[in-house]
């Protein structure tokens, strides 16, 4: 005897649509993560196995990004009524179209950089022993993105390289730092206002340096501190580099609609890691600070 099918939607979970408005060189950026579902008579797409009815996931995906430029991103709600709208009239047999917005918030830090609100952690980790004490300060989670002024092109190729070079892209990571401290016995080092100072560098430089790669950038960073910073003998970054892929639109059939670097995948995995450790001329060198300390080469 027959089943009887119940209650059932689908759609496209977790899009995670990405666009920067750079019509200026102020650039804006937008970051979502967008679920679709689509609810209806779909019984035949499960019962007889018809898909005449169903307006694939995928097409719902590729909707999700092309809608973030056709209509564009003011805000999560006027955006998910947009391309609920969008679905529903593509669907027929769709009752309703259910869009779910997650949006994640970014500060300005320069015109085409940003740091995403409310993440990063402080951290610290002291040794105390009996002939030195070292302490490591530190940062995690702080999550950067330019969204210009960074290529990543003249690299090995081999016959397994498909990656295209390119002179624009988005550069983003969620960096974690820890930084030692050359006289942490001493006294007298303000530990908040060293630590405010190392990440108000951190930010400006990530901001003010055009990179070639995420290895020039963390140097970059890493000499900008050790710079600013006399107390400091050396810095040691670790930094997955968020893949932002451009979405090709050009499969589209919509007249006029291009991708000049506004609208982005970001990829959770697999990503680059990129790992440095900066370390001042001349500074004596402290394995023991770093003993079981997790999470860098
Ligand atoms: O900044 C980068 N460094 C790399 O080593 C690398 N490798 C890659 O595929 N993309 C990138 N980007």
């Amino acid at each position: 005897m027959a089943h009887r099918l119940g209650a059932n939607q689908y759609g496209k979970a977790e899009c995670r649509v990405v666009r920067i408005v750079r019509d200026t060189p102020r650039h804006e950026i937008r970051d979502l993560n967008v679920s679709t579902s689509l609810r209806g008579d779909f019984a035949d797409a499960h019962i007889t196995g018809d898909q005449a009815a169903v307006l694939p996931t995928d097409t719902q995906k590729n909707t999700a990004f092309a809608y973030a430029k056709l209509h564009g991103v003011t805000s999560a709600e006027d955006y998910a009524l947009a391309l609920g709208s969008r679905l529903l009239e593509a669907c027929p047999a769709a009752d309703a179209a259910q869009v779910r917005v997650e949006e994640y918030g970014w500060d300005r830090i320069g015109d085409h950089s940003f740091v995403r609100r409310g993440g990063a952690v402080r951290t610290a980790v002291v040794t105390v022993g009996h002939d030195a004490t070292h302490v490591l300060s530190g940062i995690s989670d702080l999550v950067l993105l330019n969204s210009t002024d960074s290529e990543f092109k003249g690299f090995l190729e081999d016959e397994f390289t498909t990656l295209p070079e390119t002179d624009d892209r988005v550069l983003a990571t969620s960096l974690v730092a820890r930084w030692r401290h050359t006289d942490a016995d001493g006294g007298g080092i303000d530990w908040n206002a060293s630590h405010e100072a190392v990440t108000a560098t951190l930010l400006r430089t990530f901001a003010g340096t055009y990179s070639r790669a995420l290895q020039e950038m963390l140097y970059a960073m890493g000499s900008a501190v050790l710079d600013a910073q006399p107390g400091l003998a050396e810095i040691r970054f670790s930094a997955p580099n968020v893949h932002h892929h451009l979405v090709d639109f050009s499969g589209f059939d919509v007249d006029g609609l291009s991708n000049d670097g506004e609208v982005f995948v970001a990829a959770d995995r697999p990503y680059g890691l990129i790992e440095a450790q900066v370390t001042r001329d001349g500074a004596a060198a402290a394995d023991e600070a770093w003993l079981a300390v997790p999470g860098f080469c």
